[in-house]
């Protein structure tokens, strides 16, 4: 294959901060026509894998890379990764495809994936850093940059920016966040909310940053009121663990719903992230739940429970709040409150 840029396959990214919407701009992406043709790399932080379930039925051959931060802690693996889709294409054991989409951690910096791809002495030959997509969640920008660096960052090396969560925000919310990310990156088109729910097929045309990404511009682009770009393994994941809560039997939903509210209205700064499937008393189907901050998305129903099991799983992004403290605060409000006999419930 020549190595002339228009022949080589784009890689985009889709960034963003923790629940800020990525995998649901994924979705609508692989449901596109303009889209059929691409390749999926899912990256998660926390043990258990839980956006292919969502995305299951969409795209049956999403590759999900090790748990790990993409940009530092499994760049190997990245590079494997892409190697081995490339590989597949070329003895036809998967569909051809013109693009390659990577689905970020929301603590990953997506500047060093484009470093991973330009310094691999094979995959620069086939392949280029395509678009960097990130999603800002309108609710919880604020919190999330003045929070964790990581948001800036990945504001900063976005060709295109997609505010989501607009319309549960106010007037002035969505004005200070445009602001917020105008400061960081004015180049980057900023999106609404229509570009999450019916991406265009220029979503991930080429935008300023692809031909110019080098780590330390994005000092540059962050301007003097940030502290030095000095992006060390893993640095920006200090603090930060996950946990899985598995259930064994069914849960009591109206005792678990006000438990994790009030859990979240307490703890939302330090809870950045909770989803998982939960098998709930007197209803067959898994419910999905998505928790972010101090926010509680509406639950959601998906047909069927995966492999046949139906065990419930609920993955924490924390911040100083380990996993015995959560598990002992719901087993003892659960034992106080509900009427049904109590699931036992582990952290792993
Ligand atoms: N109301 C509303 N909810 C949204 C919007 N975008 C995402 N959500 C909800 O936000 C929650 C988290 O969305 P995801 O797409 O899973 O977020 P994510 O960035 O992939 O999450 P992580 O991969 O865990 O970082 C889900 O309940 C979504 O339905 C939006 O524009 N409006």
């Amino acid at each position: 294959m020549s190595d002339s840029p228009s022949r080589l396959l784009p890689v985009n990214v889709i960034s963003g901060f923790l629940g800020s919407g990525k995998t649901t701009l994924l979705k609508a992406v692989l449901e596109s026509e303009s889209y059929g043709d691409t390749a999926v790399l899912i990256n998660e932080y926390g043990e258990v894998g839980f956006d292919n379930l969502l995305l299951g039925k969409i795209s049956e051959d999403v590759v999900l890379l090790k748990s790990g931060c993409v940009c530092c802690t499994i760049r190997g693996e990245l590079s494997e990764a892409l190697l081995d889709l490339l590989y597949q294409r070329e003895e036809g054991l998967i569909p051809p495809f013109k693009r390659v989409i990577i689905e970020t951690t929301g603590l990953a910096s997506p500047g060093p994936i484009a470093s991973t791809i330009t310094a691999d002495s094979t995959l620069r030959y086939h392949i280029r850093p395509g678009a960097t997509v990130t999603v800002v969640d309108a609710i919880n920008a604020q919190q999330s940059q003045q929070d964790h660096f990581v948001w800036a960052e990945q504001v900063a090396a976005a060709d295109k920016l997609v505010m989501s969560k607009a319309e549960m925000a106010t007037h002035t919310q969505i004005e200070e966040v445009t602001y917020q990310v105008q400061a960081i990156n004015p180049t980057a088109v900023l999106l609404g909310s229509d570009a999450q729910a019916q991406p265009s097929s220029e979503l991930f045309e080429d935008g300023p940053h692809i031909k110019c990404w080098k780590p330390e511009q994005v000092q540059g682009w962050l301007g003097p009121k940030h502290r030095k770009y000095t992006m060390t393994e893993n640095e920006h994941l200090h603090g930060v663990q996950s946990f899985r809560l598995r259930f064994q039997g069914a849960v009591d939903w109206t005792c678990f719903g006000i438990w994790l509210s009030m859990l979240l209205n307490r703890h939302g700064r330090n809870i950045l992230r909770v989803k998982g499937v939960l098998h709930v008393h007197g209803d067959p189907r898994p419910v999905v739940l998505h928790g972010v901050q101090h926010t509680i998305h509406p639950p959601e129903h998906i047909d069927d429970w995966p492999k046949d099991q139906n065990d419930s799983n609920l993955i924490f992004i924390t911040r100083g709040l380990d996993g015995a403290a959560i598990t002992s605060s719901l087993n003892e409000f659960m034992s106080a409150i509900s009427e049904h006999p109590l699931p036992r419930i582990l952290h792993e």
